[in-house]
């Protein structure tokens, strides 16, 4: 191996991988040699029709279709694709395909119990039961479930549910403060919320019960709320999970277009509430299917694990594994840095998926995963959150697996998916993403917006992907979310990352070149700290920065006090247990530091990115310029 590979496609790979099985079916009907990665990415990308169209079929997701029928509008973001299908997202995933009946499909480990394992049959059996608790309560077509749920197979099923009956359902951690679900659920009025009463995270028991109360309060049009005893603390609010799904009516599937909303995320902006993201039935499968089989090698007899909790995308992404016949681990609880290989082994896992945040902690504190734990199975290892440095690709190397295939994946809530990453065809280069997905047009831009290889720009979407957003909820016309995708390059998507991408087709992304924050893993928007930490007594303004740099990962929040306020012991006290209490324990800072004034620009914006810059050493006159500024010495506390 040369120039920092760290790992080869096998030599028969067009045989042996389903990306490789693909490109030949692909290469015989199209009569061209799609057989090699960057043919098939190139043809991806510029024969958008046959492209998706082939997927569609290949995976069984619907018949052949139409060149013409397949994308019927290009036009971001009234893209149409596939208008005369009819679909179900529900259906796709339980039709498991190649998986029996008595298979296990799920299996799920968690700190608050013990661990659980699903077969299809179990599967099928608990979603027509949440489906005919959801019937009971009037949900149908169109009506928003909510779920303050773990990752458990209970919630997987609730989200099956909700979709089998074309409802549209939305999640949030359990760890999520009442604050923080209710920004996100007030938005979108669910019909039904289901939740949990507490939880164990590590040792440690987490009762829920009296900021459930809040949210059920909190929420208007409310028809039920439904507790399921997760930790047992004895509290319900509303019915018991027992009872909502007390009775068993089959499962039957809403025949839905394609775009028809599956699901709600979230993705903290830098002012105002989260946005509520609206993903489709059709192009959550479709975009799915692609990746966990063409680029994560997923199918029959795979396990497929990704740490995650239900308050973020790769939740979503791990439970559509079922539609190309992959089994789901879950788990739920405290990654323990050794544990989590432990539970690897002991679930057969076969692709292990994970943050770079976990991987360099794991790195930090020196654990050695091939001497935890049996880890032969593991063909894939995936990383995303952040981008993963190139001692973490070392370390995954030497101290994990020298035969697995390390794939650095980015991508977001926003589409729901990784479209930079891996795949079995590719070459693993240190520190670098390995290729551009199929489908996904990325380029770098410069700020005129032409394409440019090798140098750093700003990350773009030239060209539509189905699992793009159907819309922002609230946002008919859909000013938001042009205004948030489509307008720095018209009619072209901005992702907001840079990046750079190589010769050899490889990428590396540089950072966020917006502000929102994102620590292991999970995506926490300016504006939610600022509504907590300012609503503190003796707090007149604030500004927080992440600072994610490999090797100084540290969240900073600056406060300016009140006239007469010092920050002292028991402030910055109020402060953090304000913000674990209503948001998250991951929203808590590593250090709260008082300066006289927080930097904003004539027309009041807190300056985050500036600010962010100069601490990692740039210049204040190229962070920004201080004409911009209403209060430029304000810069003078962030200088190193
Ligand atoms: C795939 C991803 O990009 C995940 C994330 O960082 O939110």
């Amino acid at each position: 191996m040369t120039d920092g590979e760290l790992w080869l496609p096998r030599p028969d790979a067009v045989e042996t991988t389903n990306i490789g099985r693909f490109g030949q079916w692909l290469s015989r009907r199209e009569e061209r040699d799609l057989t090699s990665y960057p043919a098939l990415w190139q043809y991806s990308v510029e024969h958008l029709r046959p492209f998706w169209g082939a997927v569609w079929e290949h995976f069984g997701l619907g018949g052949t279709v139409p060149e013409h029928r397949v994308l019927a509008d290009e036009a971001m973001p009234d893209t149409v694709w596939f208008p005369d299908e009819t679909f179900n997202y529900a259906r796709a995933v339980l039709t498991a395909p190649g998986v029996g009946e008595e298979d296990v499909i799920v299996r799920a480990y968690s700190d608050t119990r013990e661990p659980v394992e699903w077969t299809l049959s179990d599967l099928r059996e608990a979603v027509a039961r949440a489906r005919a608790g959801l019937v009971a309560h009037g949900v149908r077509r169109g009506d928003r479930v909510a779920a303050w749920m773990p990752n458990i197979p209970e919630t997987f099923a609730l989200m099956l549910a909700s979709a089998s009956l074309g409802a549209v359902f939305s999640s949030c951690a359990p760890e999520f403060g009442a604050k923080a679900v209710l920004d996100r659920f007030a938005q979108i009025e669910p019909k039904v919320l289901v939740a949990v009463d507490g939880y164990k995270y590590g040792p440690k028991s987490i009762d829920r019960t009296a900021d459930l109360k809040r949210v059920v309060r909190g929420l208007e049009g409310l028809s039920a709320s439904v507790t399921l005893p997760y930790l047992g603390s004895g509290e319900i609010e509303g019915e018991t999970w027992d009872r909502f799904c007390s009775y068993d009516e089959g499962v039957a599937f809403e025949p839905l277009t394609f775009d028809h909303p599956l699901y709600i995320l979230y993705s903290s902006g830098t002012t105002g509430l989260p946005k509520a993201i609206v993903h489709s039935h059709g192009g959550m499968a479709i975009e799915h299917a692609k990746m966990h089989s063409l680029h994560h090698d997923l199918g029959v007899g795979d396990r497929f694990f990704w740490y995650s909790t239900t308050g973020w995308m790769m939740w979503n992404y791990l439970m559509s594994a079922p539609i190309v016949g992959a089994g789901i681990v879950m788990f739920d609880g405290m990654p323990d840095p050794a544990g989590m290989w432990r539970l690897a082994e002991e679930s057969g896992t076969t692709f292990f998926g994970t943050s770079a945040p976990f991987l360099m902690a794991c790195r930090s504190r020196g654990i050695k995963p091939r001497e935890e734990a049996d880890l032969s199975k593991i063909h894939g290892i995936g990383s995303t959150g952040a981008p993963l440095p190139a001692v973490g690709f070392d370390y995954v190397y030497e101290q994990i697996s020298a035969t697995a295939q390390l794939q650095s994946l980015s991508g977001g809530t926003d589409l729901c998916t990784g479209f930079i990453g891996g795949a079995p065809t590719v070459p693993v280069w240190r520190g670098e993403l390995s290729c551009r997905c199929l489908g996904a047009d990325v380029q770098s831009f410069d700020p005129e917006g032409h394409p440019g290889i090798g140098r750093e720009g700003e990350l773009v979407i030239a060209s539509p992907m189905p699992s793009m957003p159907v819309g922002l909820w609230g946002d008919p016309l859909k000013h938001r979310y042009r205004d948030t995708y489509l307008t720095d390059f018209p009619g072209i998507w901005r992702h907001g990352d840079w990046i750079t991408i190589t010769e050899r087709g490889s990428a590396v992304i540089s950072g966020r070149s917006d502000a929102t924050l994102n620590r292991g893993g999970v995506r926490m928007g300016t504006s939610e700290f600022y509504a907590v930490v300012e609503a503190v007594e003796g707090v007149a303004d604030s500004l927080v920065v992440h600072l994610d740099d490999p090797g100084q990962d540290r969240l900073l929040l600056y406060v300016a006090c009140a006239d007469g306020v010092e920050l002292d012991e028991a402030l910055r006290g109020r402060i953090t247990a304000a913000l674990r209490q209503q948001l998250s324990p991951r929203h808590v800072p590593d250090e709260v530091r008082q300066v006289p004034a927080i930097p904003r620009t004539l027309s009041g914006k807190k300056v985050e990115v500036p600010v962010k810059k100069i601490l990692k050493g740039v210049k204040p006159e190229e962070a920004i310029a201080r004409d911009a500024l209403a209060n430029p010495e304000a810069l003078k506390s962030f200088l190193r």
